[in-house]
């Protein structure tokens, strides 16, 4: 037995012991509804910040550092609304360990019971062993496991093999805004030992394999506002005498993209990467088939039917989706109502070669030039909300060599290398601010339903993800 066998045994032991105080954790964090996009719970997103430093504090943190990002900028609607702060904190300050950045997010998606959640959202519920609970798999499940992790080591009387940075943000599901300002600000100062960045914030490709990730999409969120009446109107009287925000923003929106999901903004398609020939024959030895997708989406509506074609489209083309409409009727019956003012929402996935800038610049001009060819006298604007950049790198390094034998030793199998059509917008700046290199290590599945109806995160995949993570720390520690 070599000597991380003899450590993470006892480890793991420890682990499955505290199970349960983990799954109370985890009912405790998934219990306050920290969504970051509804303005409305933005103290939650503040008590959510104070769970952590609490938490923290009980895992015997040497620094815990809450640091302020003053008031969110524009499009907001509330001018003085405070951005959550960013929770950075140490656990260990050895000259001869390796320094850990470790980031995950403490925000989550929004989530309502009449969205078709089978149980409350914000009340953890154990079935058929799944945690099931908005959070549960993004992010709150992995941020806890990180915790779980020292709460193990904490109760061996374990030393930690590496030091622990970790930076916690409120603000991921919304752009992250602020973040990259303060990784700037401090890359010299708090994280100044950081060598390494660990984010547990995807999820496994498919359901049976685990996997190591190497690449991110961006996002670039827009939306396009329009303001006709100076007030919702019955539509007996007003319909088909005054122009209708809403028939102007359908119109719109329905020439950014065709039903095969075809980007139809001139100049955006042309900016991504050609694919190279070693790229095309990475895709056959990956596990993962279009029944997967389908038993992922809870539907056969799949656009292509090959492995290829699918992960080609998930993970390095871009895309375009619309996701809703603010200001429309959209309760159950038969209102009679013309919308006074609409904002439809859309984002792009971004992939290499794109250029941010270009890509907005592409897309107001398309939305100004097809909402002129309308002749509508009604209010028009698009701008963008938020963006994020993609990241890809590199996976041969010492990260993905420690991820690899931590994997095999607690799944058993060797994981799969993959890219992720999700954004975790920071990622990039890690790697850029801090010159370090960045692993995602996944701990849910890809059937968790992140972002959707009754998200979930398996159990075993919250448990062994724990033994994951910490095995992680130790093969990491131990590189030379
Ligand atoms: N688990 C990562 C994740 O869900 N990231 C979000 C980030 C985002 C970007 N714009 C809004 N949210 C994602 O949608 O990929
Ligand atoms: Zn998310
Ligand atoms: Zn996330």
């Amino acid at each position: 037995m070599s000597s991380i066998d003899t450590t993470l045994s006892p480890l793991f032991a420890k682990i499955d012991e505290l199970k349960p105080q983990f799954i109370q954790r985890l009912t405790d964090a998934v219990a306050i509804p920290s969504v970051s996009s509804d303005e409305t719970l933005r103290p939650k997103v503040f008590a959510m910040a104070d769970f952590l430093k609490e938490e923290l504090a009980k895992l015997g943190a040497d620094d815990i550092t809450i640091k302020d990002l003053g008031i969110q900028p524009p499009p907001v609607s509330d001018p003085e609304l405070p951005l959550p702060p960013i929770v950075l904190s140490k656990f260990g300050s050895d000259p001869n360990k390796k320094t850990v950045l470790i980031y995950g997010h403490y925000d989550v998606q929004p989530a309502l019971l009449e969205d078709g959640w089978a149980s409350d959202p914000f009340t953890l519920v154990e079935k058929d062993g799944k945690l099931i609970g908005r959070g549960s798999t993004d992010d709150k499940g992995p941020v806890m496991g990180w915790l779980n992790s020292l709460q193990a080591h904490k109760e061996l009387g374990l030393e930690l093999p590496v030091n622990i940075v970790f930076c916690f943000e409120g603000m991921e599901e919304s752009g992250s805004i602020g973040l990259d300002t303060l990784i700037a600000q401090e890359a010299k100062k708090y994280f100044k030992e950081v060598e390494s960045v660990c984010i547990s914030d995807n999820y496994w490709l498919g359901t049976k394999k685990p996997v190591l990730t190497y690449g991110l999409r961006g996002c670039n969120y827009y939306q396009i506002s329009i303001k006709g009446p100076g007030a919702d109107l019955h539509s007996g009287i007003f319909g088909g005498v005054i122009h209708e925000p809403m028939t102007d923003l359908v119109n719109v929106m329905s020439k950014l993209v065709d039903i095969n999901g075809n980007i139809l903004i001139p100049g955006v398609n042309e900016m991504v990467a050609p694919v190279t020939e070693k790229e095309a024959s990475l895709y056959k030895d990956i596990e993962f088939d279009v029944d997967e997708l389908n038993l992922a989406a809870g539907s056969n509506t799949a656009i292509y039917q090959s492995k290829k074609d699918i992960l080609m489209h998930r993970w390095r083309f871009p895309s375009l989706s619309l996701h809703g409409i603010e200001g429309a009727f959209s309760g159950a019956g038969a209102k009679t109502v013309i919308p006074a003012k609409v904002v439809g929402k859309f984002s792009i996935r971004t992939v290499p070669d794109m250029d941010s800038k270009k890509l907005d610049e592409l897309v107001i001009n398309f939305c100004n030039e097809k909402f002129k060819e309308l002749k509508s006298p009604n209010q028009f604007t698009t701008e963008l909300i938020h963006d994020g950049a993609y990241w890809v790198s590199d996976p041969f390094n010492n990260e993905f060599t420690a991820a690899k034998l931590a994997t095999e030793k607690v799944w058993g199998v060797e994981p799969d290398l993959t890219r992720e059509g999700g954004s975790i917008p920071i990622t990039l700046t890690f790697e850029k601010e801090l010159g370090a290199n960045v692993l995602l290590l996944p701990m849910g599945k890809g059937d968790d339903g992140a972002h959707s109806i009754n998200e979930k995160l398996n159990t075993p995949n919250y448990i062994e993800g724990t033994k994951t993570l910490s095995a992680y720390l130790h093969y990491f520690g131990a590189t030379k």
